[in-house]
């Protein structure tokens, strides 16, 4: 039987058990609604977490899903870099006012050490950690960055290790201005949290990885089809001195300062009246060349838009300017160990000419909106129809640039000082447009070469290779008969980059002894002779005739 005082005593027994019963019901109850809001929010999370591209969209995330759940005011995440000796900030707020506070602020290109107690601390704790920001401040080895946070009233730190298959990749730092902030009870929620963004932070560097590759497969897949159009107008061209036609003692001057400055990386000026032949004198120099396996690649400054001629030269990076939708390499790049070719350098605007003279001596470029030095490594032949002297004093043309062009000059001659060309040139020009228009034209008359070589040829090679097609299709038969020259004053003006030519002393002295002759009816000596008429022994006006190649054509068709 029980006593009553037992009996009392067991009431009160089962009434505290009761109330303990009742305590842990409710503590069980509010663990149990806790883990149901914070399942809630990992689901949320990892929902929102499995759509994130970008590394803004993980800030956006953790700023407005997470502040939700805890109370921290900013955050960071640093990863470890590849040397394995530091890390650098991957995702924080980068937005400029927040950045402003004094101290070191985050930056993704900044380094720190992960040997400081707060990095040692995370690395070796499976949980969250706790910094107090002061007394973090007060050791020998708080990292330099933490006086910014600081700066901006924060005193408190979670820091947690973020990990993946591979082990620890970096840490996630939440920040808040009050300490006991956030409860040590949501700190396995917190570890759980971190492993998802882990993932996303995964995906987040494959993507940009994937993205980067995809940038360098655009890269060398423009720079392959650029390579593939040079490649087969050189197939199309391939320029040797055989191509080159012509035997005037003047053109054989010229094969030999090809022969002697081809081989080595000496930068040759190719100077010359339009149509003289300097484009393929640059060909014939790069194909005699040890980079004759490379690329030689063409730009003409004069046909270069102001606003894309610094691209076409040096290339950008996408976005650096309006319409600027791909990163796209420049000329100088695509010459790389091969010939650029500056066409009508005379054109080129005096803002391009201080960028080329840097890219010649740096021997490296930049392109627009870009940040990385390029190296290259290219052979320079320029080329112009302008006295580019006188450019020099008239203030159009750097003088610096004109010295680093002018190291080996090669003048071509134009047509008229060479006459002894043009039956090779007719001859060369007829065989090939036959072939190409299909007419049967073999041979070109006596008559008609006679007017190619009286004529002064402002337009030079390119003028006489036009009138020889335009001739063949006009033509019946198999001799060319008729060529149809412009009329044309002999001392009307001569293209020298559309200036009113002047001609030399030298010119005037055969002009006066062609109209002389033309007089005389050719006849040199004797009575009436031109001889006479011009006052000079016979023998000195024949050696005359045979300096200035006047020839018993120019003086008939005069
Ligand atoms: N010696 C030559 N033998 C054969 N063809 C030639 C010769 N010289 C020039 N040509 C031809 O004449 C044309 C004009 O030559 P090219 O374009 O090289 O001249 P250019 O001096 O560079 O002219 P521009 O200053 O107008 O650019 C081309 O079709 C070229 O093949």
């Amino acid at each position: 039987m029980e006593s009553k005082g037992n009996l009392v005593t067991t009431k009160n027994l089962t009434k505290s058990t009761d109330t303990y019963i009742e305590n842990d019901a409710a503590v069980l109850l509010k663990k149990l609604e806790q883990k149901e809001r914070e399942n809630k929010v990992l689901l949320s999370l990892s929902n929102a977490i499995a759509s994130i591209r970008n590394k803004l969209n993980l800030f956006d995330v953790i700023d407005q899903k997470l502040k939700r759940l805890f109370e921290f005011d900013d955050f960071v995440i640093c990863l470890i870099n590849d040397d394995l000796e530091t890390h650098s900030p991957f995702i924080y707020n980068r937005k400029e006012d927040f950045l402003k506070t004094a101290g070191i602020a985050p930056e993704a290109s900044r380094k720190y050490t992960l040997d400081d107690g707060m990095c040692r601390a995370m690395i070796a704790s499976e949980k969250p950690i706790v910094f107090n920001v002061e007394e973090v401040l007060t050791s020998d080895d708080a990292p330099a960055w933490l006086g910014f946070w600081h700066n901006k009233g924060i005193r408190e730190m979670i820091g947690l290790k973020m990990v993946d298959r591979s082990g620890c990749i970096g840490f996630f730092y939440l920040y808040t201005k009050n300490t006991h902030s956030i409860s040590n009870l949501y700190f396995d929620l917190l570890h759980g949290i971190s492993l998802q963004i882990s993932v996303a932070i995964s995906n987040i560097i494959a993507n940009d990885k994937i993205a980067q590759q995809l940038e360098e497969i655009n890269i060398y897949k423009q720079k392959l089809e650029d390579e593939n159009s040079y490649l087969q107008e050189q197939i199309q061209h391939q320029y040797n001195h055989s191509e080159i036609i012509g035997q005037s003692d003047s053109l054989k001057a010229i094969f030999h300062l090809i022969d002697h400055v081809a081989t080595s990386d000496t930068t040759v000026l190719v100077l010359g009246e339009t149509g003289t032949g300097k484009e393929l004198i640059a060909r014939a120099i790069h194909s005699a060349s040890p980079r004759h396996h490379q690329l030689m690649v063409k730009i003409n400054c004069a046909t270069l838009p102001p606003s894309l001629a610094e691209s076409e030269l040096f290339g950008h990076e996408k976005g650096s300017f309006t319409g600027a939708t791909d990163r796209r390499i420049g000329k100088f790049e695509l010459a790389h160990n091969g010939t650029l070719f500056l066409d009508e350098i005379g054109e080129l605007s005096l803002a391009l000419q201080v960028k080329l003279l840097r890219a010649l001596q740096e021997k490296e470029i930049e392109r627009i909106g870009g940040s990385e030095v390029i190296k290259t490594n290219v052979r320079i032949v320029a080329a112009t129809n302008r006295n580019l002297l006188k450019e020099v004093e008239k203030g159009n043309f750097r003088s610096d640039l004109y010295y680093r062009l002018n190291v080996f000059p090669i003048s071509l001659p134009p047509l008229r000082e060479r006459l002894d060309d043009i039956p090779h040139l007719a001859s060369h020009f007829i065989g090939r447009i036959s072939k190409k228009t299909g007419r049967l034209v073999t041979s070109i008359a006596k008559s008609a070469l006679n007017k190619l070589m009286a004529y002064t040829w402002p337009g030079n090679i390119r003028e006489l290779e036009h009138l020889i097609e335009r001739s063949i299709l006009l033509n019946q038969g198999e001799i060319l008969k008729q060529v149809s020259l412009p009329k044309m004053e002999r001392t009307a003006s001569v293209n020298n980059g559309g200036e009113q030519r002047i001609k030399t002393i030298h010119e005037n002295e055969r002009d006066h002894i062609l109209s002389v002759l033309v007089q005389c009816k050719g006849k040199i000596s004797g009575l009436g002779g031109a001889a006479e008429m011009l006052n000079l022994p016979a023998t000195t006006l024949n050696s005359k005739i045979k300096k200035f190649k006047i020839r018993r054509e120019h003086i008939l068709n005069k």
